[in-house]
């Protein structure tokens, strides 16, 4: 066709007649569902692309897709990238059927429409092209083109996609060498595809090259330069500075079009044309006019040549079609471009740099385009789940706020979201923390493995059992218990109990409760090799087998463990009736919606699949694709890690009555993780509540409220430490289903604060030490028969202190008379400012007990406006114990041990379970005190509870 052939209808329609395609650079649903996008195509565009900036104003910018996304939410909780890339792929796949025809007519050279990959993976060449596969096969359409950026990262995967005949719409080209190596892979990718015996005619290409982001650029700089030379009056100067105002990128851009011509020549292009090729198009992109002084149709009017497409925005459409003056200007004048360029580094400017930063701030525009619109997306399915989603608020005073925003943006800035789904070990100390992240897909693989858990749940009812035991220590048991307290007995199913106690008197207590014949037992420990739960396993083993013999011992026992322990190993031997696996990438006490959670949730007749359903919910709030700001997990981790570094490290948990345990779970999950190297986030659970003045400034509270059943006393606690100017996040669990959004909620929160601290979040290396202790002190018993005599520091009514010789002689130079009272009192005087008090009783945990405990916290805290903590051993061990050896050193310990009326053999061991508990307190101790812990320990008699009184009366008199 002649260039110079009578116009058409309008300018637009013209450009065509110059050789010129015009792709429409926009896409939103009402165009193509209102038909305005076929009547473009039918009368005047032949392309359409997008980017992220533009899904982002369509889907953010208006209600188009509302009713869409709700439909899409409701069928199927997604994460924000999932719904978005579906209400992309729907317009594109729509606007790619509409050009369609357009790209049979014009034998594939038009009729395209672009979609690009996602900006966060500029520079990642591996991700970025199994995401271009990926998109290219779910849009499915040949008029397809994927955009990937000319970034170093991205020009070998245009290669590799075009050898696979997959259309590419190289985006963010700004300069001329950029350029010449995307030709180059152009090129390259066309000779791999044919020597594999593709038809080069099948693959199409276009090279976005931007233009007015150039102008603007260099623009900033000429104008700073222009305002010296007046100042100066240096007329010559300010001549070639006006001159250079608006002409670079147009000068730029006709260069690299020479430079196309030039390939366009070349033996290897010829050779690949004589087959079918079709040329890699330059494509003039960023054709919007920007700066208000140069004229609305500046970009396209003077980049008017053959073979060349100009993809424009709506506006600059409608000006052109309106006021345009086409003519070939494209190859007018280079000569004058060359002056253009060689003035510009007359001038000091240097072109390199300038696209240099273009291209990296073109990847960073278009990321931030695209976190707001995740996070708009975000915004609407939160909307649409409504109360379906646990919701969390918080206040903070400004200066932690200020800290907790400035840290939110650095995560967002630098993708850290990404990064930690990305498993990245650097995110914490560059250990071995990536092979600890198993726990951010559970969700999904017990899902996909429902059937067991359904099965099982079957047989527990058919089974008539009347109680499930379960034997287990930290993250295999915790868990199981907040589910047993929270959810009760269901009907037709057995009551859950939960050993985590060597004590005897627990170990009795159980075994009087439930019933031999009638009972299944858990064995549940990850490693298998943890001291407890095996010693349960063979004193339950050994019971069962003497009551129903042992044949039909193994069918009363499941074990839940890692694949290979040596627990699995015990199960087949004893044929135990099942055993589920864990996942080893899944630490302890991030395990509660693995099996170790699942198994004892279904023998408990809970609706597994909807429980973890809701839990996925979460999941997909604190995805990759939610900006740090908006999502859940992290917001809550952020604010933990900087509140502990601002010395408020006493995380206070609230939890309404009726979902009270979850305390209990976090207390481990939180100091195991991040209590090490002497810092972390000492958890306080079910300290009773007092006035805001018994709180301090290194206190923060975390209120989590059934909405279902509220304690009207919280509420009015939380309103005044909130009204004091404490910290405090609250959330609100809509109902008990919904608790595994909390599991998962914090699990993620856990793993950002520990990267906020920089400290290995999955690892409990003090707890291993009371361990080894404790194991030298078992060993000996074994050999000897006896645990060494150990001579009491001072004894009095009964009860009698121990402690190290360090210890001792700090409390005896601080204790005025030598008295029971008189040692408490001083080493209660060792608590300063900001410490914490912890009780550590290693005697059985029951109501009475309890109560007189919390009695004694809340004296102290009432008197010492100090965090109070309360562990039962060795329970605790397995949880807080990590931080209170590991932690700072801002804890004043209480050890609490007793006489054991009557002690309860293991069999296969000399040593009982009174021994072991014996051991691990001693062990404990043994840690704490070499970690230069101030510490003390009471022996009671063996009336516990008379012990406790005695303690709470001399403890109260310790008190100022
Ligand atoms: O499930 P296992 O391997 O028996 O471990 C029980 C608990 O012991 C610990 O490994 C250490 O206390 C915890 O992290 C864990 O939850
Ligand atoms: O492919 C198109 C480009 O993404 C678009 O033209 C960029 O234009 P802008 O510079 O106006 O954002």
């Amino acid at each position: 066709m002649s260039l110079l052939q009578t116009p058409q209808k309008n300018a637009l329609q013209n450009l065509q007649h110059y050789g010129q395609s015009v792709w429409l650079d926009y896409i939103r649903r009402c165009s193509i569902e209102g038909g305005e996008l076929q009547q473009l195509v039918d009368e005047e565009i032949q392309g359409v692309t997008s980017n992220p900036a533009i899904f982002q104003k369509a889907i953010a910018g208006s209600t188009d897709y509302d009713a869409a996304l709700s439909a899409l939410e409701r069928d199927h909780d997604q994460d924000a990238i999932t719904l978005y890339e579906q209400l992309a792929i729907a317009d594109i796949q729509a606007a790619a059927d509409i050009l369609r025809p357009l790209y049979n007519r014009t034998n594939q050279q038009d009729g395209y429409v672009s979609l690009e990959v996602s900006p966060y993976l500029a520079n990642d060449s591996e991700q970025s092209l199994i995401e271009a596969q990926r998109l290219w096969q779910a849009v499915n359409r040949p008029n397809l083109m994927i955009k990937v950026p000319a970034t170093p990262a991205g020009i070998p995967v245009i290669q590799q996609l075009i050898s696979q005949g997959i259309n590419v719409n190289v985006t963010l080209l700004f300069s001329r060498a950029a350029y010449l190596e995307v030709a180059e892979a152009y090129l390259s990718g066309l000779e791999e595809y044919v020597s594999q015996g593709g038809s080069p005619g099948h693959v199409a290409s276009v090279a976005s090259f931007f233009i007015s982001r150039i102008d603007s650029a260099v623009d900033g700089q000429v104008a700073e330069r222009l305002k010296i030379a007046v100042q100066e009056s240096d007329a010559e100067a300010v001549a070639l500075l006006q001159g250079l105002l608006g002409k670079v990128a147009i000068a730029n851009a006709k260069l690299v079009y020479q430079d196309y011509l030039r390939l366009c020549e070349s033996e290897r292009w010829q050779a690949l044309k004589a087959q079918g090729a079709q040329p890699q198009r330059l494509l003039w992109a960023s054709t919007g006019t920007k700066n208000p002084q140069y004229r609305d149709t500046l970009y396209v009017e003077e980049l008017i040549g053959p073979e060349t497409v100009n993809t424009i925005p709506p506006s600059t459409l409608a000006a052109f079609r309106d006021h345009g003056e086409p003519r070939p200007s494209l190859t007018e004048a280079v000569e004058q471009t060359e002056i253009v360029m060689s003035s510009l580094s007359q001038v000091g400017i240097v072109f390199e740099d300038i696209t240099d930063q273009l291209l990296g701030q073109g990847v960073q525009l278009f990321q931030q385009a695209f976190d707001q619109l995740l996070s708009a997306v975000e915004h609407k399915r939160e909307a649409q789940l409504g109360k379906a989603l646990n919701r969390q608020t918080y206040t903070l005073p400004a200066t932690l706020s200020a800290q907790v925003q400035a840290t939110l943006q650095g995560w967002q800035d630098k993708g850290k979201v990404r990064q930690l789904w990305a498993m990245d070990s650097t995110l914490w100390t560059g250990a071995d923390e990536s092979q600890w992240l198993g726990w951010l897909g559970t969700t999904e693989d017990q899902l996909a493995h429902l059937n067991d858990l359904t099965q099982l749940a079957q047989e527990v009812k058919d089974l008539a059992l009347t109680h499930v035991l379960l034997l287990g220590m930290g993250g295999s048991s915790l868990c199981p218990e907040v589910m047993k307290l929270t959810f009760g007995q269901a009907e037709g199913y057995p009551e859950l109990l939960v050993l985590d106690s060597t004590d005897p008197a627990q170990v009795q207590a159980i075994t009087q409760q439930i019933d031999l014949k009638r009972t299944l037992f858990i064995v549940s420990s990850k490693s298998g090799s943890t001291l407890e739960p095996n010693i349960f396993q063979q004193y339950f083993f050994d019971l069962v087998q003497k009551e129903m013999g042992a044949e039909v011992a193994g069918s009363r026992f499941i074990a839940v463990t890692d694949p290979g322990s040596k627990l699995q190993e015990v199960a087949h031997k004893n044929r135990f009736r099942h055993y589920f696996f864990g996942i080893p990438s899944i630490g302890g006490r991030y395990s509660a919606l693995s099996n170790f959670g699942m198994v004892p949730a279904a023998c408990l007749g809970i609706d597994v699949a909807h429980f973890l359903d809701s839990a996925e919910e979460m999941v997909h709030s604190c995805a990759a694709s939610v900006p740090a700001i908006d999502n859940p997990g992290v917001v809550l981790g952020i604010i933990l890690g900087k509140a502990a570094q601002q010395g408020r490290d006493k995380l206070t948990l609230i939890a309404s009555p009726g979902i009270a345990d979850i305390g209990a779970w976090l207390e481990q999950l939180l100091a195991e993780s991040t209590g090490k190297e002497g810092c972390g986030i000492i958890p306080v659970d079910q300290e009773p509540l007092g006035p805001p003045l018994n709180y301090g400034a290194d206190r923060i509270f975390a209120y989590i409220r059934l909405e279902a059943a509220p304690d009207p006393a919280q509420d009015k606690a939380v309103a005044a430490l909130e009204a004091a100017g404490q910290p405090v996040i609250q959330i609100q669990v809509t109902d008990a289903y919904q608790l595994g959004q909390e599991f998962f909620r914090w699990e993620m929160a856990t793993a950002v604060a520990g990267s906020v601290l920089g400290i290995h979040a999955f690892n409990q290396p003090d707890v291993e030490a009371s361990k080894i202790a404790t194991r030298q002190l078992t060993d000996a018993y074994e050999e000897t028969g006896e645990l060494l005599v150990e001579t009491p520091l001072f004894q009095e009514g009964g009860l009698q202190l121990f402690t190290d010789v360090e210890n001792a002689a700090a409390l005896t130079g601080i204790a005025g008379t030598l008295s029971l009272c008189g040692f408490l009192k001083a080493h209660l005087k060792r608590l300063r400012a900001n410490d914490y008090f912890a009780l550590l009783a290693y005697i059985q945990m029951n109501k009475a007990h309890q109560q007189q405990l919390q009695g004694i916290r809340k004296a102290i805290c009432d008197r010492k406006q100090v965090a109070t903590c309360l562990g039962f051993g060795p329970r605790f061990l397995h949880s807080t114990g990590q931080a209170y050896k590991g932690g700072p050193n801002s804890g004043v310990f209480l050890q609490i041990t007793c006489e054991d009326e009557r002690d309860v053999p293991i069999p296969g061991h000399r040593y009982s379970f009174g021994v072991v508990k014996a051991a691990q307190a001693r062990g404990d101790f043994q840690v704490l005190a070499k970690r230069k812990r101030r510490v003390l320990r009471v022996h009671l008699g063996t009336d516990v509870e008379v012990g406790l009184r005695t303690l709470r009366v001399a403890i109260q008199g310790a008190l100022p």
